[in-house]
């Protein structure tokens, strides 16, 4: 039986003590990819940010539970979280170069990453590095690690943020829009990257996208949100090939498909 790793249940969160999001509850599965859909400003970072500890000053669980690996993490403390993130949970962000440090080369911070949760020399943490750049398509490897963020295009920033987020081969990793930024080849390559990860580490993914194609291509479950609520969640096969809402209906013919599977 695989492990539930994440599990919401009946969560609210609210910024300013407004509730934004209501009544949220899913599971994630090791090994399992969940994609989460919905219109602008539905909640869907929301969930993600909840779920790392990540909501800021004014935001807030004010209902529910959020258990990770039967944990309630609404429980910890920054520290508690701090040693979870990046080592069990892996984030890759929608803008990865807001993310980078702006004044330390790429294998300053590569290192940094990895040493804050295991022993680890800078050799070793640069061949990890240049290993995962080298599959991410990176041509020169070197060349990356030593430079800054300003000295690398968008699409180059994001590709650092994704082996960032992947290079610690985290329990759970969280996408938010990763691939909105990249070209369309390169944007293959990373979500064929991710899906190695789930098969060879049974790597649990939560993805947020607005491409139904990057879903139906990755996900096995979906959760549609509209206005602060999960209208529909269910297998893919249920939500993109027969979906019940009109408004996942629309969700789904709004925007182009790379391929559709099974379907
Ligand atoms: N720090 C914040 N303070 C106040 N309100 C916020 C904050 N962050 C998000 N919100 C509000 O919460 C709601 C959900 O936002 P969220 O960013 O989670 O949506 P989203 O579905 O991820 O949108 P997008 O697809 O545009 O990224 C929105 O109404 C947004 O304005």
């Amino acid at each position: 039986m695989r492990e539930i790793l994440l599990a919401m249940k009946n969560v609210e969160i609210s910024y300013n003590a407004r509730p934004y999001v209501r009544d949220i509850s899913f599971q994630v599965k090791e090994g399992e990819i969940l994609g989460i859909v919905g219109e602008s400003g539905s909640g869907k970072s929301t969930l993600i940010k909840a779920a790392m500890g990540l909501l800021g000053p004014t935001g807030a669980v004010t209902k529910g539970h959020v258990y990770y690996k039967g944990e309630n993490i609404l429980d910890y403390n920054s520290q508690e979280f701090q040693n979870i993130r990046g080592y069990e949970m892996g984030m890759i962000f929608q803008n990865s170069e807001s993310a980078l440090c702006p004044v330390r080369t790429i294998g300053d911070q590569l290192y940094e990453s990895m040493s804050q949760h295991k022993k680890i020399t800078k050799e070793e943490a640069k061949s990890k590095g240049l290993a995962l750049l080298d599959k991410l398509n990176f041509k020169d490897g070197n060349r990356i690690l030593k430079s800054y963020p300003f000295e690398l295009s968008g699409g180059m920033n994001q590709r650092v943020g994704i082996m960032m987020g992947m290079l610690l081969k985290p329990s759970l990793l969280f996408a938010d829009e990763p691939t909105s930024a990249l070209d369309v080849t390169i944007q293959l390559q990373v979500i064929r990257e991710m899906m190695k990860m789930r098969d060879e580490y049974g790597t649990a993914i939560v993805i947020v996208s607005h491409n139904i194609g990057v879903i139906s291509y990755m996900a096995d479950t979906v959760v549609v949100m509209k206005e602060g609520n999960i209208v529909e969640y269910g297998t893919k096969d249920q939500i993109v090939f027969h979906p019940q809402e009109e408004y996942t209906k629309n969700l789904i013919e709004a925007v182009p498909r790379i391929r559709r599977e099974n379907g």
